[in-house]
């Protein structure tokens, strides 16, 4: 069924079975400009920007995700059902919920946690834990290491609310759940691939920290988030 009433390009070939997956479309367009060459983009549906290029001389493809899980839900299903991606890696921005995880540090999520009913509505689980693919995170920390970027390896917290009326909530998910940082969409990412019996990982940089209040700005949150990208791009085919 392509394409897809969220995608618009006719041919799978189009896209790589490996995409990178920032929640911002000026993110993914960032990559593409940087980093990839023979650039082709194949998605602006909606100004949800999807490129296909290489990078060392090998093929990968970079597409946002929008912001939250009903919107990743929805692209990451059709880029694996549809399109036969095998792997996607977020690529995103979080919010440390504890001191020792600075402003631009890179974590890679071992697993996520979440209190959202996506897994529930979408395929009737009852989880509240799913893991990342244990495989790409391997090959992502050999990449991290190889590259000399340190990465904090660690659960993180999927959040369906980014203002929430009771800001002190982070501290009681830090310490009931082990989460050091919260972002939006890895818990309907990593269920997808589960369900659909793919691969996904997701790696982030601290954007914010919600117990020290620092903060980065939006321009640096487009374009500055560079380690997390180089990562993920060694996964190239
Ligand atoms: O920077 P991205 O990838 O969008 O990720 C984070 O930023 C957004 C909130 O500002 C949410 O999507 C959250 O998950
Ligand atoms: O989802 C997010 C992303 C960055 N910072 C937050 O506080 N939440």
């Amino acid at each position: 069924m392509i394409p897809t009433p969220h995608i618009e390009s006719k041919n799978k070939n189009e896209i790589a079975k490996t995409v990178l997956m920032p929640g911002d479309p000026l993110r993914a367009k960032f990559i593409a400009d940087t980093f990839l060459t023979d650039v082709k983009q194949f998605n602006s549906v909606r100004n949800v920007l999807g490129y296909t290029g290489t990078y060392k001389g090998r093929r990968i493809s970079v597409m946002a995700s929008g912001m939250g899980m009903p919107s990743i839900g929805i692209y990451s299903y059709e880029l694996y059902k549809f399109y036969d991606v095998e792997n996607i890696i977020r690529i995103g921005s979080c919010g440390a919920y504890t001191p020792h995880v600075k402003l631009y540090d890179v974590i890679l999520a071992k697993d996520v946690w979440s209190e959202s009913s996506y897994a529930k509505v979408q395929g009737g689980y009852e989880c509240d834990v799913i893991e990342g693919s244990p495989e790409l995170n391997e090959s992502l920390m050999k990449y991290a290491n190889d590259l000399g970027i340190p990465m904090h390896i660690e659960r993180i917290h999927s959040s369906d609310v980014f203002y929430r009326e009771n800001f002190e909530e982070y501290k009681e998910i830090y310490e009931k759940h082990g989460c050091v940082a919260v972002e939006m969409e890895a818990f309907a990412l990593f269920h997808n691939a589960k369900v659909l019996k793919k691969k996904a990982s997701c790696l982030l940089t601290v954007s914010d920290n919600l117990a020290t209040q620092q903060v980065t700005t939006s321009e640096e949150r487009q374009n500055a988030f560079t380690n997390m990208m180089k990562i993920a791009l060694e996964m190239a085919e």
